[in-house]
């Protein structure tokens, strides 16, 4: 094996020596320089740089290296020769001697002298700023010689006394010769036995990292990059903070009970991750490793809506003061974990902006449930309760944010207990919605005033859409570029003259019913502009549903006409008491979505109507 290797020496006399006998080894490739204490640091950083495995340097300036580099240093010993020689030719001279020197020059200095039968204090020093103080010491002892390290001797010169230098002989550098092959051996095994295990975690289907107890990665493997959806080579060095707040949170818990061994199942992005957090104790410092595992089996999934993909505040459109005001009062709210009660008509965006919410705030890691109130009453006890030993939702690490939309629907039996649940509390948020507010249900005698309380700690009106009529062509835009792609049209915009009634018209179903409005629009349009009279239609028809609501709602369904007349009303009504939202008509129609689409489109293209 070929090593290659810098030698530092602290004095001349030493790099000529390891010049001379580096020819006795052939494997070690050494490149030699000289420098003492502070003058070594730039040389060896850069042969750091350069791939050096190993430093040769003796004493002070070895140790100095030590902390400047992270590969090894080995020490030149001072050798029982070493101290033989120079004590030899200072014991029978007539002055007063010491030895003043770092660890590896004391070391064995006391136990030669007492062979020889020759006393001589020691002053071991640890630091190069030692050294005046050492030899201050010992010249108010009388001493007159000082034996020691490059430092001391020149230190003594400098202070008008005479220094010798222990200087390391053959035999010295010979056994620092030999440790340079022991240390780059070893260190070779060690790199690759690390590379070893590297490659088996990075093949490891398991997502496996390391934080350390300031919540920095220190490794992550290529599963748990995959999971926490970032480059491999970008995880070591990242806050985990940063990467998911709920496992964050896992290493805070972690801290505190430090002998516990951590299971949680948490959501990530779009997947269940069962998450194992064990700690590794290196000396005084805690390392959290993380095993992550997807889990594919979530409760509650299916029974209740989750939401792979959130909407942000980035999708909220508008520009008006109101949704503007809203949108900003909405982000303060993100920033606290309190719970928030949104109120506004059906369709206005209260579901948009409770996902919004979710995902702005720091338990946008977990899942976003979203619950509609008015479903069996016994259903959405086993949802949020639990049911059979499963827990439910309110107990359930997984969900970040339950949504419970419509929450005035709530039977009382089901609010008491939702009640008492918080009052004990729950590791949730929850954000409700109503179309009445909650102090108006109050009164109505439809809702527990405590639980108004305690849902509503933050207060979120959304507006109607006729509240802010100059949002509606921004709106209408953006819903054209998806149509276009999704209907395969390319129209460009909406026609000066539809714009205009588009503003007047209240929008009763808010912008739900405006995204039903333009995509009807779009499908009648053949040329680049929404508008003439196919718009103008679409509107007309959906202003004289508005009007025969009131009616419709008095008399309920009119059953006179022909049966696609009778049909249509029955869409219609069926369509408005869902708030325009076709899944929710279509399944409560027992026909899929796009059965509904079609007797939809064949009642608007029917002129006789
Ligand atoms: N400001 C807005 N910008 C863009 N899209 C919006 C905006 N507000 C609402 N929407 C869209 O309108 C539709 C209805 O919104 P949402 O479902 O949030 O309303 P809702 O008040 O919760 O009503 P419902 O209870 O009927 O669902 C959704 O498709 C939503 O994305």
């Amino acid at each position: 094996m070929n090593i290659k290797a810098l030698a530092v020496a602290p004095y001349p006399g030493l790099g000529d020596l390891l010049k001379e006998m580096s020819r006795e080894y052939p494997q070690i490739e050494m490149d030699i320089e000289t420098a003492d204490l502070q003058e070594a640091v730039p040389i060896v950083k850069r042969a750091e740089q350069k791939g050096v495995e190993v430093i040769v340097s003796r004493g002070g300036t070895a140790s100095l290296i030590r902390e400047h580099v992270s590969i090894p240093v080995v020490d030149i010993p001072v050798s029982g020769y070493d101290m033989l020689r120079v004590l030899t030719l200072v014991k029978d001279s007539n002055s007063q001697v010491a030895i003043i020197g770092f660890p590896n020059v004391c070391r064995g200095a006391e136990a030669v002298s007492s062979l020889l039968d020759f006393e001589i204090p020691v002053y071991p020093i640890e630091s190069e700023a030692e050294v005046r103080s050492a030899l201050r010491k010992a010249f108010k002892k009388g001493v007159q010689i000082v034996l020691g390290d490059v430092v001391t001797v020149k230190t003594a010169q400098e202070m008008g006394c005479h220094g010798i230098l222990i200087t390391s002989g053959r035999e010295s550098i010979e056994e620092a010769f030999a440790e340079v092959v022991r240390v780059c051996e070893r260190e070779r095994k060690g790199r690759e036995i690390i590379k070893l295990y590297e490659t088996v975690l990075t093949h490891d289907a398991h997502g496996i990292f390391i934080a350390d107890p300031h919540g920095v990665i220190r490794y992550a493997n290529r599963a748990a990059a995959d999971l926490l959806r970032f480059r491999e080579d970008e995880l070591p060095g990242t806050r985990l903070n940063r990467v998911s707040a709920l496992l964050h949170d896992l290493i805070r818990k972690e801290g505190a009970e430090p002998a516990q061994r951590i299971k949680e199942r948490v959501w990530l992005h779009d997947q269940g991750v069962q998450v194992d957090v064990v700690t590794y104790r290196s000396g005084s410092e805690s390392l959290f490793i993380f095993y992550l595992e997807p889990a594919d089996h979530l409760p509650g999934r299916g029974r209740a809506y989750v939401q792979d993909r959130q909407a942000t505040f980035a999708q909220i459109i508008g520009s008006s003061d109101e949704i503007r005001q809203t949108i900003k009062r909405a982000k303060a709210f993100a920033k606290t974990d309190k719970n928030i009660w949104i109120t506004g008509e059906i369709g206005s965006g209260r579901s948009l902006f409770a996902q919004a919410i979710h995902s702005a705030s720091r338990r946008n890691q977990a899942a976003f449930y979203r619950l509609s109130c008015g479903m069996d009453d016994d259903e959405l006890e086993g949802i949020l309760f639990g049911t059979g030993g499963e827990p439910g939702l309110l107990d359930s690490p997984l969900a970040g944010t339950i949504y419970l939309e419509e929450i005035g629907q709530m039977s009382s039996r089901l609010q008491q207990k939702l009640l008492q649940k918080l009052k004990n509390g729950t590791r949730q948020r929850m954000i409700v919605s109503s179309s009445i507010p909650g102090m108006t249900l109050v009164k109505q005698g439809k809702f527990a005033q405590e639980l108004v309380i305690l849902l509503g700690e933050h207060l979120l009106p959304v507006p109607p859409l006729r509240q802010r009529a100059e949002d509606i062509e921004e709106i209408a835009r953006v819903l054209i570029a998806a149509h276009n792609s999704r209907y395969g049209k390319q129209i460009v915009g909406l026609k000066d003259e539809i714009l205009e009634p588009l503003m007047e018209y209240p929008w009763p179903g808010n912008v739900k019913e405006l995204e039903n409005v333009v995509e009807e629009m779009l499908l009648l349009t053949n040329g680049h502009y929404v508008g003439g009279k196919e718009a103008e239609e679409v509107l007309e028809r959906h202003r004289s549903e508005m009007n025969e609501k009131d009616s419709a709602k008095r008399a309920e369904i009119d059953l006179t006409g022909s049966w696609d007349e009778i049909e249509r009303r029955i869409l219609l009504y069926i369509l408005r008491e869902e708030g325009m939202n076709q899944s929710r008509a279509a399944n409560r129609l027992g026909i899929n979505r796009s059965t509904l689409w079609r007797k939809l489109r064949d009642v608007l293209h029917n002129k006789t109507i």
